[in-house]
């Protein structure tokens, strides 16, 4: 099913942040029917830096296309701000969309953007990200390909405004509408009664960000459609390796954190080695078939 009908039917889909081949492979093995490319977490572990607009075009290109080598699950890829005007998004809808994005992200921020829960945000004219959308919209091949509009607008303009501001994105074409950072449940409610009969709402829970931290059940009731927790893996792996990395430096052994790690063969499985080897040694067999003329005549 695609995402698109996926969005028709009952209850509302959550799908965790992933930010390279081994998360989204984890995370699609726990059981995720879409998965969410946060540009944060690519800044956070691939530069170990904050989410600020760092991150280039291609290097997000190059991770969707690692992620898609790996699962087929639905992605839905930030793409910040497009890069630039109509004709960058244009570039990056049409690159991220061969790359096998599902569904891609435009947010209404100025250049350089910054994380939707950071201080300090501005929004450019309401005017031009419409025509950032439309080229959204006219740049993708498939209509399977969804565009996903975002605003930050209530951080500097209100609430009511940015709803607005999602009512004309929605009228440019956007399939889904992403209101970011509402600080209240009174908040996320004021953006379902107005939006949710527009188009599928994304409501977006960072731990420790402006919105509180709603269950995908709660938010699901509440009228959203897509929950994303997009830097969640990056805060627990990054804790993680705090621990880690301060245990072998005080015991010079990694034995006393064994039971928070996988062994050498549990994460081969995670993986996928022995399924990978079986099929490297049948291919072996095919090829010693193939060169080998009694094989042939058997045949
Ligand atoms: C959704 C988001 O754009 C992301 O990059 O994942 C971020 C999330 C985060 O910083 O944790 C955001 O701006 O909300």
């Amino acid at each position: 099913m695609t995402l698109r009908d996926r969005l028709r039917e009952d209850g509302p889909i959550v799908a965790p942040g992933v930010y390279d081949a081994l998360t989204a492979s984890i995370a699609t093995e726990a059981g995720f029917e879409a998965l969410y490319l946060s540009g944060a977490s690519i800044a956070y572990t691939r530069l170990g830096r904050p989410d600020i607009g760092l991150v280039s075009m291609a290097e997000v290109a190059d991770v969707i296309a690692m992620v898609r080598d790996r699962v087929p699950t639905p992605l839905i890829v930030d793409a910040d701000t497009g890069y630039g005007n109509a004709l960058n998004v244009e570039r990056t809808v049409r690159l991220f969309e061969r790359m096998g994005a599902t569904a891609i992200q435009i947010e209404d921020q100025t250049l350089p953007k910054r994380c939707g829960h950071l201080k300090d945000k501005s929004v450019i004219p309401t005017g031009e990200m419409v025509g950032k959308i439309k080229a959204a919209v006219d740049a993708r091949a498939s209509e399977a390909t969804l565009i996903v509009a975002r605003t930050d607008a209530i951080a500097s303009e209100g609430a009511k405004k940015a709803i607005d501001r999602a009512l004309s994105y929605a009228e440019a074409g956007a399939d889904v509408l992403f209101v970011e950072a509402p600080t209240s449940k009174r908040q996320l409610a004021e953006v379902t009664a107005a939006l949710g009969g527009v188009r599928p709402l994304l409501a977006n829970m960072v731990e420790g960000g402006a919105t509180p931290i709603h269950s995908a059940a709660d938010l699901g009731e509440l009228g959203f459609k897509i929950v994303i927790f997009p830097g969640g893996i990056a805060r627990a792996l990054a804790r993680t390796a705090s621990e880690y990395y301060a245990s072998l430096f005080t015991h010079g052994s990694t034995t006393p954190f064994r039971d928070r790690m996988y062994d050498f063969s549990a994460l081969n499985e995670v993986i996928g080695t022995p399924e990978m080897l079986a099929r490297g040694k049948a291919y072996e067999a095919a090829e010693k078939d193939a060169d080998d003329p009694k094989a042939e005549d058997a045949a």
